[in-house]
């Protein structure tokens, strides 16, 4: 069973994810990201997926059009672990390489 992250590594995924901010009443990770079209954004998606499938850890997310919305969390800790902190990872090479501003 993968450990939550105690208050320092928490707060160094936060200060090393910059754009990632923590959500209120839970422990986890929120970031939006907009693309230039749903072709983007949903590339974006399906790259992140693959890697997620492969990690066997999930995102929350949302999208509509060009915009993606993502919560982190490890359901089975109850909050952020090093999983969310090495998919925070893939999620944001993702994002800059399919041009999310
Ligand atoms: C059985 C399987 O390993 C689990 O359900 C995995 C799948 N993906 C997951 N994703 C996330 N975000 N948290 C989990 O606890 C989790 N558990």
């Amino acid at each position: 069973m993968v450990e939550k992250l105690d208050d320092a590594a928490r707060a160094a995924f936060f200060r090393d994810h910059p754009g990632w901010t923590p959500v209120e009443g839970r422990d986890a990770a929120f970031r939006a990201f907009k693309f230039s079209d749903f072709n983007a954004a949903f590339g974006f998606m399906t790259r992140v997926a693959l890697a997620a499938e492969k990690a066997d850890h999930h995102p929350e997310w949302f999208n509509v059009y060009n915009r993606v919305e993502i919560t982190l969390a490890t359901h089975e800790a109850g909050g952020l672990t090093r999983r969310d902190a090495a998919l925070a990872k893939v999620i944001d090479a993702a994002a800059k390489a399919a041009g999310a501003n």
